[in-house]
């Protein structure tokens, strides 16, 4: 089921997106430099990321992304090949757009981008990464200011997706725990949804008072039901990679993932699975890569934006799938869109 009343604003996401497929684009073509290295022919994933000097996560934006721009495909060996478009941005052919996009190349955007693929990430980041905590190292989530600027910044998303995600997650009369629940508007609305359900928002302290102000705002609307969401409502202020996360039916992970490396996304798959009571779910509701890593592009551009801001990207199902199933879960067929290049996908213990 879809919330079927709005539009989709999806446009604009994909236009914001787009700034960092164009980053991609013009560090491909300038700085690294993909298109010399395969005029000499094609090559697999790790050779072509070998030459280029690239970790996983940079080759796992950068070339999903190329493939959605339809500069490279996968080729019957599936190695890495230019296209057929792709060989416009090359030297050898006649005529060709290098001098054009040329002129674009040392926007500080695209020299910037072009330093984060070589290095994974920025060389250092005093503040923190933004929408991370980890370990012992600064966080903007724990900054009283930065983590209401960043809390705030996905509230208006949060604000149109989350009836949707509610209409969608499954119906239960039990207990929802939203991991990195952020606003916490996913919560409140599937409460709304679950009029004898409870659930735990968890996420770091600053973030939780500003979520608590929302559901000031949210309980005091005059929606049918409303008021009474505050009382099924429990707080919880912790570091979901280390402190113990409550037993629960459902567990809401709305774009979690994507802000942390595979290794890290792992991990928290199986801590995330230890939570789950039996026959519990786990929905992640996120924007995901084609499985064949090759786009679409929404999700490619968005894959660029998530690896300049924070330390992940955007994943397929199919990695998704295979994190659960180590974590003895088992994956659910359905992948449910709902909005702005989101879908809903899940999997059950037991
Ligand atoms: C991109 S936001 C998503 C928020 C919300 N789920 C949504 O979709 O609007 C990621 C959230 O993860 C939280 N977070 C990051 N590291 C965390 C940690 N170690 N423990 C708990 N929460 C964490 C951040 O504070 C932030 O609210």
């Amino acid at each position: 089921m879809r919330y079927p009343t709005q539009p989709d604003p999806a446009p604009i996401t994909r236009h914001l997106r787009a700034m960092f497929g164009s980053r991609l684009l013009l560090a491909a073509v300038h700085h690294l430099p993909v298109f010399d290295v395969l005029s000499g022919g094609p090559l697999s994933l790790s050779e072509l990321s070998t030459r280029l000097g690239l970790a996983e996560r940079p080759a796992m934006v950068l070339f999903p992304a190329l493939c959605a721009m339809d500069l490279l495909r996968y080729d019957q060996q599936s190695r890495l090949a230019i296209t057929e478009l792709g060989r416009y941005v090359t030297q050898s052919q006649t005529p060709n757009l290098r001098g054009y996009t040329g002129l674009e190349k040392d926007d500080p955007g695209v020299v910037e981008m072009a330093q984060l693929l070589r290095h994974d990430g920025p060389l250092d980041a005093p503040q923190g990464i933004s929408f991370v905590k980890e370990g012992d190292g600064p966080s903007p989530m724990d900054d009283t200011e930065l983590a209401r600027k960043f809390t705030l910044g996905l509230a208006g998303r949060a604000q149109l997706l989350s009836p949707i995600v509610a209409a969608n997650l499954p119906k239960h009369d039990g207990h929802l725990l939203d991991v990195a629940g952020g606003t916490g508007f996913y919560t409140y609305e599937w409460l709304l949804a679950n009029p004898n359900a409870t659930a735990t928002l968890f996420d770091r302290p600053a973030v939780l008072a500003v979520a608590a102000e929302l559901l000031e705002q949210f309980t005091s609307s005059g929606r049918p039901g409303a008021d009474a969401v505050k009382e099924r409502v429990t707080f919880q202020p912790g570091d979901m990679l280390t402190d113990d996360l409550p037993q629960t039916d459902l567990l809401l992970a709305a774009s979690l993932f994507h802000d942390w490396p595979t290794p890290t996304c792992e991990q928290l798959a199986q801590r995330f699975a230890a939570a789950l009571r039996p026959g519990g779910e786990i929905w992640v509701h996120d924007s995901f890569l084609d499985d064949t890593l090759d786009g679409p592009l929404a999700a490619t551009d968005y894959s660029a934006q998530l690896f300049w801001a924070t330390k992940g990207r955007c994943y397929s199902r199919a990695e998704y799938q295979s994190w659960f199933k180590q974590a003895g879960l088992t994956p659910l067929p359905a992948a449910i869109p709902t909005q702005l290049d989101y879908g809903l996908i899940g999997a059950r213990k037991g």
